[in-house]
């Protein structure tokens, strides 16, 4: 199978295209080439198919071959697989999803994208369609108790499910213990994303991230959307555009109220061709 890997912020994929490839059971793909030891490493699998809806298909598994709804670091990449080699020659694309269709403006530096900015549709506030159990329409800066500590958070979903947690510190954090603890708690059905963050200024927070499915990455998409919604909605940011700052590099984030419609900016770097024998 050949492939390509790539990252946006260090959130890492590979990407297939399945215009020329054909993956069976890529559950099982991603979980193989996923691993950092045994396969090629990543955070997981990224299909990039042709699409009656839009004008690509992005497919996204995660480490553990969960299906992803949604991929902010990857629709990125999809789209700089898609103009740097050459399946369009068009710097505003549409990519569907499984939360949707998704637009895409390119922009362009000596023939290959640098950066790319998404509309990433509106956010879902609705505790029952995040969805996470709550006597609450809305959570917002709520406590919730959680492998014995008390944490305040805010449910949001970009097409798939974050708890933001604003916190003083996150470096001294040990995701690897409170991370699974929020990913398979009882109040998340279909688990969850969970973002931490700390608030640098009025129009900056930096956090780190537990991915459902893939564990801590250096980066994540639709966190830092979630994050820059919670961090308006809990009064921590001026205005609504926020800079996010990850382990893996900057995104930025803007929340459009009138529209309701979030907008995220960002990089996205192809690292190397490859192919591989499943
Ligand atoms: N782990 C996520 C999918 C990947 C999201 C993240 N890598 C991004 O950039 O948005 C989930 O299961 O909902």
């Amino acid at each position: 199978m050949k492939f390509t890997k790539m990252h946006g912020c260090g959130n890492d994929y590979v990407y297939v295209n399945c215009f020329q490839e054909t993956v069976e059971h890529p559950e099982e793909v991603s979980r193989r080439i996923s691993d950092r030891h045994f396969g090629i490493g990543a955070d997981g699998l990224i299909l990039i198919k042709p699409s009656e809806k839009a004008d690509f298909e992005m497919d996204m598994y995660n480490a553990d071959g969960s299906s992803g709804a949604m991929c902010g670091n990857g629709i990125r990449c999809v789209a700089k697989y898609v103009y740097d080699y050459g399946l369009t020659d068009q710097t505003s694309i549409s990519v569907d999803t499984k939360s949707g269709v998704k637009y895409l403006d390119l922009m362009v530096k000596d023939g290959r994208v640098e950066q790319v900015r998404v509309n990433m549709g509106a956010p879902e506030l609705t505790a029952s369609r995040i969805p996470v159990l709550s006597e609450a329409e809305q959570v917002i800066g709520r406590p919730v108790e959680i492998g014995g500590e008390e944490y305040r958070y805010t449910a949001v979903s970009m097409g798939n499910p974050h708890a933001v947690v604003f916190v003083e510190e996150t470096d001294c954090l040990e995701l690897e213990k409170i991370g699974p603890l929020f990913e398979h708690y009882s109040g998340f059905p279909d688990r969850i994303n969970t973002e931490f963050v700390k608030v640098l200024d009025d129009r900056t927070v930096q956090m780190r991230v537990w991915e459902r499915g893939s564990g801590e990455t250096l980066a994540c998409g639709t966190g830092a959307c979630a994050v820059a919604v919670a961090a308006v909605l809990n009064g921590v940011v001026k205005g609504n555009q926020v800079t996010v700052k990850l382990l893996g590099g900057t995104l930025q984030v803007e929340w459009d109220r009138e529209k309701n419609l979030v907008f995220m900016t960002g990089p996205a770097a192809v690292v190397f061709d490859g192919e591989i024998n499943l």
